[in-house]
């Protein structure tokens, strides 16, 4: 088995580059793949990058859910290694089956870029294992984030990320999209794949956070260490 990180770059996927700086800084080894030359044995973990996969046409992420590239990730989620989707790349786990529940657009129909507070409600999954912080900082950007699942109960066991207050309030005053108990990450239960609206690697460098937030780094430091 290999030991590097793939980065799975679809058409229309724009984070990529970032996603592999940031994993650089967090000395993750990675490498970013087309998704046709992806080869599942190579790898030990994938990251699904953010972006406008296939143009977000019919729904975001659903075309990528549907390629034999997915069918190859989802067999590596059943062997227990890593799959990691952020923003788009959520979207396509909810798409493809990995993850529960579904992105549906933001409430007020619009795409939201901003900054927001997280609250960590999960610390048994890849990336946030031993993560030393219980609220973080970062940027969300997305038209099709409001996260939804047909069993409330379920919502709340598989969440791990919250829209929060600066000081941990889980209030809908700070719910920016609509999502449900405003979850903005879940994992499965084992917590090797997780999905989550926010963009760690956005708030990875001091220079392009607005005040140096870095709490995106700690998390892919958690998969540098699982
Ligand atoms: N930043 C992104 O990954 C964009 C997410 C998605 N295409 C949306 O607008 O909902």
């Amino acid at each position: 088995m290999g030991t590097k990180t793939a980065i799975i770059k679809f058409p229309g996927t724009t984070c990529e580059v970032d996603v592999y700086k940031a994993l650089l800084e967090a000395s993750v080894d990675a490498e970013i793949v087309k998704f046709k030359d992806f080869d599942p044995d190579k790898y030990k973990a994938v990251v699904l990058p953010g972006g406008f996969s296939f143009g977000d046409y019919l729904r975001a992420g659903s075309i990528a859910a549907s390629t034999e590239t997915m069918k190859k990730v989802k067999q590596m989620a059943d062997e227990g290694k890593v799959v990691i989707g952020i923003c788009n790349g959520f979207q396509i786990l909810v798409e493809s089956g990995l993850l529960e529940g579904a992105l549906l657009p933001n409430l007020n129909l619009r795409f939201i870029s901003k900054w927001v507070y997280l609250k960590v409600g999960r610390k048994d999954t890849v990336l946030t294992k031993g993560l030393e912080k219980d609220i973080i900082k970062m940027p969300i950007a997305h038209a099709e984030g409001r996260y939804y699942h047909t069993d409330p109960e379920r919502a709340k066991r598989l969440a791990v990320l919250y829209y929060t207050s600066q000081d941990g309030t889980v209030d809908e005053k700070y719910n920016p999209n609509g999502s449900l108990f405003n979850i903005a990450s879940v994992a499965n239960e084992e917590g090797n794949v997780i999905g989550m609206m926010p963009h760690p690697e956005r708030a990875s460098f001091k220079l392009t956070s607005p005040d140096g937030a870095t709490d995106g780094l700690l998390l892919f430091r958690g998969l540098r260490k699982w």
